[in-house]
């Protein structure tokens, strides 16, 4: 096997491992998870068209990196600093503001494609 193929498998490892690790560790991204499996679920339930599958997978692949994102930003504040600061405060704050705002984003992209598909199937 090529060093640069090792290479990329062993990134790829990485990847994977961080990935383990917050399933493990990090119950806000395990119902990111769950929400995530759940609302694939309603999507294929109410039969939603291409473009909107495309809209639900952008959707979820950006809150969940962003959370990843957040997490590792928090793990990185207690490691430099594991006693109470202002200026980490405002770093984590501003860190779970840009999940929140994806998330936000997500819920109301949710709503648009998934609530008149139940409406008119009342
Ligand atoms: N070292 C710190 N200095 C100042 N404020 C902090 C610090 N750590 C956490 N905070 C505040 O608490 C909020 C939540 O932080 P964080 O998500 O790290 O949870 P936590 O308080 O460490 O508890 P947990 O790890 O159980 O989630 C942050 O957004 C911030 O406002």
């Amino acid at each position: 096997m090529s060093s640069v193929l090792k290479k990329i498998l062993r990134s790829f490892g990485y990847a994977f491992n961080g990935l383990r690790e917050a399933v493990r560790s990090e119950l806000n991204f395990r119902i990111h998870l769950f929400a995530a499996v759940l609302i694939i679920l309603v999507c294929r339930f109410l039969g939603v068209s291409k473009i909107e599958w495309l809209l639900v997978i952008i959707c979820i692949s950006t809150v969940m990196a962003l959370e990843l994102i957040n997490t590792a930003i928090e793990k990185l504040c207690d490691f430099v600093s594991p006693e109470k600061r202002p200026a980490i405060k405002i770093i984590k704050d501003l860190s779970a503001a840009a999940v929140l705002i994806a998330a936000i984003g997500a819920l109301l992209i949710g709503m648009f494609i998934v609530l008149p598909k139940i409406i008119a199937r009342l």
